[in-house]
């Protein structure tokens, strides 16, 4: 039997998306790690399934996998493509994602962009979460990240302009560091302005990205926190910009930016390994 998913992609981060609203699939993290891997599979950075919803008001309930099978409570990118399906097939504008970080209200644009009210940031060490209580706005690690989290643990490395570091260096080990007893996502931020900066992220079981939204979010969060930003920020990253808002009156941080659909498919699942 053959189980339908879509192909997605926020700035070049893409996705696969699974339904499961009319019955359960049989996923594993290790098939979704095998469906996910580029060379064996249908091949993505994140998994995602969509659920019936269970909270009053929302529309979906989502979940978030990396590559290798881990499960995130965020990601800011595909929740915009997720936003854009459901909007689609419901008819509506602002669908609300119910995700594992709590309900996400979204905004569909006239223009196509989407914009993702990805809630207030997490800034205490507890909730991040690090291993025991340090200075959150500079941690004891190289680069002396900011640290924050969006659903999702973030460490953010402010880099000077001509910095040459490569994430896919340093992007491993400070993920791994015994700092974040879940690992992190960790971004490479090079301010340019105080409304616009250049980021490149290493993500927690995918690797170097093209765009991270939840990532651009910290990012703009901690340059906040620094004194480095404004708090609206164009965030440019390999795969193009998204516009991020530290909205001042409710501490939410607003993301927008595109959702595309690259194509639609039908896979196999019994001959994934379980
Ligand atoms: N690409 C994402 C973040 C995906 C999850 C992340 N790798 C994690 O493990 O927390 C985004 O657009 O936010």
């Amino acid at each position: 039997m053959e189980t339908s998913f879509y192909k997605m992609h926020g700035l070049g981060n893409d996705f696969v998306v699974m339904d499961e609203r009319r019955g359960r699939l049989d996923l594993t993290p290790a098939r979704i790690a095998a469906l996910s891997d580029r060379f064996r599979g249908i091949g993505c950075d994140q998994f995602v399934l969509l659920r019936p919803a269970c909270r009053e008001g929302a529309d979906v309930f989502v979940r978030f996998f990396n590559a290798d099978g881990s499960e995130s409570g965020a990601c800011g990118n595909a929740s915009r493509c997720v936003a854009s399906l459901i909007g689609r097939e419901a008819g509506i504008t602002a669908p609300v994602l119910q995700t594992r970080a709590g309900l996400l209200g979204t905004e569909i644009g006239d223009d196509g962009m989407i914009t993702v009210d990805m809630g207030p940031p997490a800034l205490g060490w507890r909730d991040i979460p690090l291993s025991h209580e340090v200075d959150t706005l500079r941690l004891p690690l190289w680069g002396e990240p900011a640290a924050a989290s969006m659903g999702n643990p973030h460490a953010t490395v402010f880099l000077s302009p001509d910095d040459m570091t490569d994430p896919r260096q340093r992007g491993p080990l400070l993920e791994h560091d015994p700092l974040f007893p879940e690992r992190a996502n960790i971004g490479f931020a090079q301010v340019r302005s105080a409304r616009e900066m250049r980021l490149r992220v290493w993500e927690r079981g995918a690797g170097l990205t093209l765009a991270c939204g939840s990532g651009a979010c910290a990012a703009v969060v901690n340059g906040v926190r620094r004194g480095l930003l404004d708090r609206t920020c164009r965030v440019e990253m390999d795969g193009g910009a998204l516009s991020v808002t530290w909205r001042e009156t409710d501490g939410h941080v607003l993301m927008s930016g595109p959702a595309v659909l690259s194509f639609t498919g039908l896979v196999a699942l019994d001959t994934y390994p379980r």
